[in-house]
């Protein structure tokens, strides 16, 4: 499978829910068959009896995931992002192996430890240091393996004194202290952790986050569900963000947070990333675009003076290359207004590049006048056109208070095109 170590293909989970769901919580398969076994069996006694039959319980399915597919290459980290009951959980679930999926399926290359409940994985009657045996057995290691991480295991979940102790006597904290450093110290290939970090203090999550950040830079791949949009982005390059069960957005990590942060469905864009081929050499693609205004997702509209940043996602495909970005920015009369190219901005190009990558091209106060813009990327790679967008994006500039002096410049026949930063002063 090359580097590419879980494939997943059109994965789909099916819950059976039944109406009467107690206490609002879920039920699970085997809850419900059990409810249903009840039911037939009072309703067999109700005909005995003479009875009449009461209908009404009727059983739901629930798709927790739909139609999902991905790839993740061998080191690296991605973050899986959504709100509750988007799925994430079940994704994890399906990846280690814990449940089945109903539809598609899902292809491993490596060894799984996953770190997805506190407890998974470890036996409350086992002691400390038989459960860090245990565990690096089910991963496939060797005592002597497992004996040379042993230290390095008790020393980072600060749990020396309670080795002996099952672990059901021990705190939660404790608990999930040792159940990450298992998880992370014995090699797995794959590392999978769910949201395990909002359990420890501040000063263990940072420790977490830097020993998962290790994994990855051994080339061991990690995949981590978290609400905690900093620590996510701190760790990941790349996300795949799911609502209702199904992809919304798979790519660099700060559009998936922005997408989260606004409540988005998708950053939309009228153009259709997917099915575009790159015009030029190929060795670098643009794969979306968008514009942030003062930092939120704006489609086009923006206000003179605002901070405006034309992001633009790029896949990269090609070995060690040598790259800078361009924009041109068009008026509506086709004049040719800004050319802002990396190279000449920088002074030299850009060479190194995980496989996706977001770049940013800000401009702190926007300096057009009212009117309807065009920008075109494109992407120069081993000095040669890898890509060109014409019309990426569209920029609809309004009126706005560009100097913060309270009036803002009227649109006139003859309107100027740039609003120029400068300063009035008298000399007496
Ligand atoms: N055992 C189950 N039985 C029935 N429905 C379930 C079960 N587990 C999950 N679901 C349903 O599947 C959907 C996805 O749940 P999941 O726990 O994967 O979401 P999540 O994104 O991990 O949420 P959270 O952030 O709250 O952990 C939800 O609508 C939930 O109701």
């Amino acid at each position: 499978m090359s580097d590419i170590v879980i494939k997943a293909e059109n994965l789909g989970k099916k819950y059976i829910i039944g109406h009467q769901a107690e206490n609002g919580r879920y039920q699970a398969l085997r809850d419900v068959l059990m409810h249903n076994a009840q039911t037939l069996w009072n309703k067999t006694k109700d005909l005995a009896k003479g009875n009449p039959l009461i209908h009404g319980d009727t059983l739901e399915e629930v798709w927790a995931l739909k139609d999902v597919s991905f790839e993740i290459r061998r080191g690296e980290a991605v973050g899986i992002i959504g709100r509750n009951g988007a799925g994430k959980s079940t994704l994890l679930k399906i990846l280690s192996r814990i449940t089945d999926p109903s539809a598609g399926r899902v292809t491993i290359d490596g060894r799984v430890a996953s770190l997805l409940e506190v407890g998974t994985g470890f036996h409350p009657e086992l002691s400390g240091r038989e459960n860090i045996y245990l565990n690096g057995t089910i991963l496939g290691m060797s005592r002597k393996e497992i004996n040379q991480k042993f230290d390095e295991i008790v020393d980072f979940a600060g749990i020396e004194k309670y080795l002996d102790t099952p672990v059901k006597r021990y705190s939660s904290g404790m608990y999930v202290r040792l159940a990450f450093a298992v998880a992370a110290h014995l090699e797995p290939e794959i590392l999978v952790v769910d949201e395990v970090l909002a359990v420890g203090d501040a000063e263990f999550q940072k420790k977490c986050l830097g020993k998962m950040g290790d994994v990855t830079k051994e080339g061991r791949t990690v995949l981590f569900v978290s609400h905690n949009m900093v620590a996510l982005s701190a760790l990941c390059f790349r996300s795949i963000n799911l609502d209702s069960g199904k992809i919304i957005y798979n790519g660099h990590v700060d559009t998936g947070v922005l997408i989260y942060m606004n409540g988005l469905s998708n950053i939309d864009n009228p153009i259709s990333y997917k099915t575009r081929s790159a015009t030029g050499t190929g060795e670098m693609k643009i794969i979306n675009s968008f514009l942030l205004r003062n930092g939120k997702p704006t489609l086009s509209n923006v206000a003179c003076g605002d901070k405006v940043d034309i992001c633009i996602e790029f896949e990269c495909c090609t070995e060690k290359p040598r790259f800078h970005f361009a924009l041109d920015i068009y008026n509506s009369k086709g004049n040719r207004i800004a050319y802002c190219n990396s190279l000449y901005t920088m002074g030299v190009s850009w060479v190194q590049l995980p496989k996706i990558f977001l770049a940013k091209c800000s401009f702190p106060k926007l300096p057009f006048f009212p009117d309807e813009y065009r920008v075109d990327i494109s992407i120069h790679c081993n000095d040669e056109r890898a890509d060109y967008l014409q019309g990426a994006l569209s920029l609809k500039v309004y009126e706005g208070d560009f100097y913060g002096s309270g009036k803002i410049p009227p649109i006139s026949g003859a309107s100027p095109i740039m609003l120029l930063e400068h300063k009035w002063t008298i000399d007496n």
